[in-house]
């Protein structure tokens, strides 16, 4: 079965993978590692950066003397102007993944604008939302990538790019628990060091990859149904349920590429 499984996924055509989570989980970092290795094992990807503005709308802020973004255009102001932005940046990469046939590797996706909204409190945007995203296919794989807030607080600070509140981040690791999508992501525990990150996502995407040789059978195994454990609201700071731990083992040959990390 497992077989089967490699066979009818190697064949077909992998569209779009996100990667979600809060600020300071490691999407960018995972989402370029991601586009390299698909790339290098004959799987043309994209990297895409689907960005709402509000790192941008920030230093606007400070610029014009507002403390941040929010004090410049209010709360639903801010919402309204990353959903828009966000949903533009969405559209752009898939007709971008539409017209050059590569895979899209989606530095978030529509999940990430909805949980920003129910963090900021704005359920009833939520719905307006969605109606808006709607419009767009679930990549095949969503990585949700499940970090302790202070672990992506210490990570965000060390950025120096920006700053986020321990308040703001374990709203967010909260918010992305509880959305209805919950159960359809592929969680990883992103607290681990990246390299055994980047493998285990690298791994989930076997089955996708063009067969090469003799593939182990169990290769098709990562890339199994999201968590078999339904939605709980885990504790804010927990890991939650993680997708199921693949070893080496389960990588297709070709998949790893020299410099990754
Ligand atoms: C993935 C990862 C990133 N980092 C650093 C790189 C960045 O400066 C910062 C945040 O990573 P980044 O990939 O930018 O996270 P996100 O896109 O989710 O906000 O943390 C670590 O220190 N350890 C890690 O394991």
């Amino acid at each position: 079965m497992a077989r089967s499984l490699r066979d009818r996924r190697g064949g077909a055509r992998l569209r779009a993978v996100a990667l979600i989570g809060i600020d300071g989980s490691g999407k960018t970092t995972q989402a370029h590692h991601l586009a390299e290795a698909l790339t290098a094992a004959g799987r043309p990807a994209t990297y895409h950066r689907n960005a709402g503005g509000r790192r941008w709308l920030g230093r606007v802020a400070q610029r014009l003397g507002r403390p941040d973004a929010e004090r410049l255009v209010g709360r639903r102001g801010l919402l309204a102007v990353e959903s828009v932005l966000r949903w533009l940046a969405i559209a752009a990469a898939l007709l971008s993944c539409l017209v050059t046939g590569r895979t899209a590797v989606m530095d978030r996706y529509s999940a990430c604008q909805y949980a920003s909204i129910r963090a900021h409190g704005g359920q009833r945007w939520e719905r307006l939302a969605r109606a808006g995203y709607r419009l767009f296919p679930p990549p095949q794989v969503t990585f949700l990538l499940a970090v302790d807030p202070a672990e992506a607080y210490q990570r965000i600070e060390r950025r120096g790019t920006d700053h986020e509140t321990m308040g703001w981040l374990t709203a967010a690791d909260t918010a992305y628990r509880t959305l209805p999508e919950f159960p359809s992501f592929v969680v990883v525990d992103a607290g681990r060091p990246p390299e055994e990150v980047s493998r285990q996502i690298r791994a989930h995407l076997a089955a996708w990859l063009p067969a090469q040789g003799a593939a182990p059978a169990e290769a098709a195994a990562p890339a199994a149904p999201p968590p078999a454990e339904p939605a709980p609201a885990a504790p804010t700071g927990t890991p939650g349920p993680v997708a199921r731990p693949v070893d080496d083992a389960g990588r297709g040959p070709g998949l790893l590429v020299a410099g990754q990390a």
